[in-house]
């Protein structure tokens, strides 16, 4: 879809141009890799590197067009140029101007928080679809256009790439889009230009240190999405985090709650919880669920708000509810033939970890004998990725697992044994005995099956879905469902 660049520059503030703004432009993009003849490179400043640094090779490429924050002294004659205030800002409104604004054009539905995205994302594409809707699906594990599967390598992608599936889902006949909102993503202006009919805050708690710097920065980040909701759109916040209502301070959408303890818009309360699902109590009605853990309660509580708030009704929405399986890699089980029972969870920050971890001693049971399951725990953290929470979450895992294996998650550039000794630095001194660590990750779930007794549990953290395990920026095919499969084969388990 061709545009004039005056086109693309649709509200756009500028700070100067050259050269034509009539030029045709057929493709954006940030990466200089990418520029072709026709194609708008936007140089942004990024954390590796500085996108103004490609510009040369942007026009070496054929770029018909640059657009930056500091304007090249040595301008080349027949390419045009713009320079704005935030280039990553300006390619959100240039991205919706190339689609033609396609979230104007269907209900657009993003969900924030440290956890839990993925899981009330894709709940609600999977209700929608059952309540008869086309729909579209932004996520983690992966993007979906009705029933067809696309790979991602995002929680949220670039703002170009959003805009470029949003143009096919609506082209496909989606009405309805549900989207993870990563706090990378509000940052580094992922979703800029976006128009959303609802926002949904599941919780906030430790996580990206790294990135954001401060716990503060990390919340505004967060807040950031709601910031920009528009008047027309739902701001559907949990009001039992004690960071819900902050979320909501400065929205102008209308602002909506869930909570499991005190009054809200959406009230629920859980009346049983087992291994093989909720019973909760929603708005005066009694439903059971086949997902598993408080934690859940709070998902299925803030899909149900949205879907109501959305306009559907609230007796259809809890049947089709009821009916759906957790989101790949959530509590996923594998369970061996002597009753081993391996729960794959992707569980990759203190807080996820302790939930599960706490979930699943809510669940256990004294067999016949009396004898009270053990709970095995094989975690990991991945590289590149916050070393703060690294300490804490061995200490957890050690505070609610009888035994703990300790081994790599995605060590992506780092040293896996470097990240194996911050995490052991959490290891209570009375827990040293019950701890091991076996870097490499197929071993440590080997062992975990081999300590294993008939009914023990084996909880497999941190990769849940995820079928690679990314090592010196090589991914090597890796399942932690799989593995623990065949781990049971070779025991004799199976
Ligand atoms: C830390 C981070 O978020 N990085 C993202 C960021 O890259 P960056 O700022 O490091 O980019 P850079 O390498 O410095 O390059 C700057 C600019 O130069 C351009 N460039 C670079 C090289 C070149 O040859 N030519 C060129 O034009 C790049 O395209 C870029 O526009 O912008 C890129 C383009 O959008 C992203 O792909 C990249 O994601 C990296 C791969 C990543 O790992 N991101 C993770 C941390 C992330 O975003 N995670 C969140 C989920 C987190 C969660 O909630 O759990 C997510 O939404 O996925
Ligand atoms: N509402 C919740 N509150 C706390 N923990 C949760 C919640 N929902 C899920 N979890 C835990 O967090 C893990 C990750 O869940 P999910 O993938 O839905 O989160 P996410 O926010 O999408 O994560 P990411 O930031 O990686 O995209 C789950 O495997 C589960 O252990
Ligand atoms: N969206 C998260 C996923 C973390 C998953 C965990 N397995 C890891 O690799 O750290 C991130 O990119 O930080
Ligand atoms: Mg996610």
């Amino acid at each position: 879809m061709p545009k004039s660049l005056k086109d693309l520059l649709y509200k756009v503030s500028l700070l100067a141009t050259s050269g034509s703004m009539d030029a045709e432009i057929t493709n954006l993009t940030i990466d200089s890799r990418r520029v072709g003849p026709g194609s708008l490179f936007v140089a942004v400043r990024g954390t590796v590197a500085d996108g103004h640094t490609f510009i040369d090779t942007a026009i070496e490429q054929g770029a018909t067009a640059i657009l930056c924050e500091e304007l090249p002294a040595n301008r080349a004659d027949q390419v045009a140029y713009i320079q704005v205030q935030h280039s990553a800002r300006a390619l959100g409104l240039i991205a919706a101007n190339f689609y033609e604004q396609p979230s104007q054009r269907l209900k657009l539905v993003g969900v924030t928080g440290t956890n839990g995205k993925t899981s009330v994302a894709t709940l609600l594409f999977r209700l929608f679809r059952s309540l008869g809707y086309r729909c579209g699906l932004l996520s983690t594990v992966q993007n979906q256009i009705d029933d067809q599967v696309i790979p991602t390598t995002h929680t949220t992608p670039d703002v170009v790439t959003i805009n470029e599936l949003l143009i096919r889902m609506l082209e496909t006949g989606c009405t309805h889009v549900f989207m993870e909102v990563s706090s990378h993503a509000v940052v580094q202006e992922r979703i800029a230009g976006l128009t959303f009919a609802g926002g949904i805050f599941t919780n906030i708690t430790h996580d990206h240190l790294d990135f954001h710097g401060t716990f503060d920065n990390y919340i505004k980040a967060k807040k950031g999405f709601f910031d920009l909701l528009p008047l027309t759109a739902f701001a559907l916040t949990n009001v039992d985090d004690k960071r819900g209502l902050v979320m909501l301070q400065n929205t102008v959408a209308r602002k909506e709650s869930y909570s499991l303890q005190t009054l809200a818009t959406f009230k629920g309360k859980v009346l049983a919880d087992s291994l093989f699902g909720l019973n909760m109590q929603i708005d005066d009605r009694e439903v059971w669920f086949k997902l598993i853990g408080r934690f859940n309660a709070y998902n299925l509580l803030a899909v149900y708000g949205a879907a109501v708030l959305l306009g559907e009704e609230a007796e259809d929405v809890l049947t089709q509810l009821s009916g759906l399986t957790p989101p790949p890699g959530r509590f996923e089980q594998v369970i061996s033939e002597t009753n081993v029972v391996g729960i794959v969870d992707y569980a990759h920050t203190p807080d996820a970890l302790q939930n599960v971890l706490e979930t699943i001693d809510g669940l256990r049971h004294g067999d016949e004998a009396g004898q009270r399951p053990r709970v095995i725990t094989v975690v990991g953290c991945g590289g590149n990725r916050d070393a703060a929470k690294r300490p804490i979450m061995a200490e957890i895992a050690c505070k609610l697992s009888d035994r703990v294996i300790l081994t790599s998650d995605n060590p992506r550039n780092e040293d896996p044994m470097a990240i194996l000794e911050q995490m052991q630095t959490g290891i209570p001194p009375v827990d040293f005995k019950k701890t091991l660590t076996i870097e490499d990750r197929r071993d440590a779930i080997r062992q975990a099956v081999l300590l294993a007794r008939p009914h023990d549990i084996i909880l497999v953290a941190g990769k849940g879905h995820e079928t690679y395990q990314e090592i010196n920026g090589v991914k090597y095919d890796f399942d932690d469902r799989e593995v623990l499969r065949e781990a049971f084969a070779n025991a004799g388990n199976q």
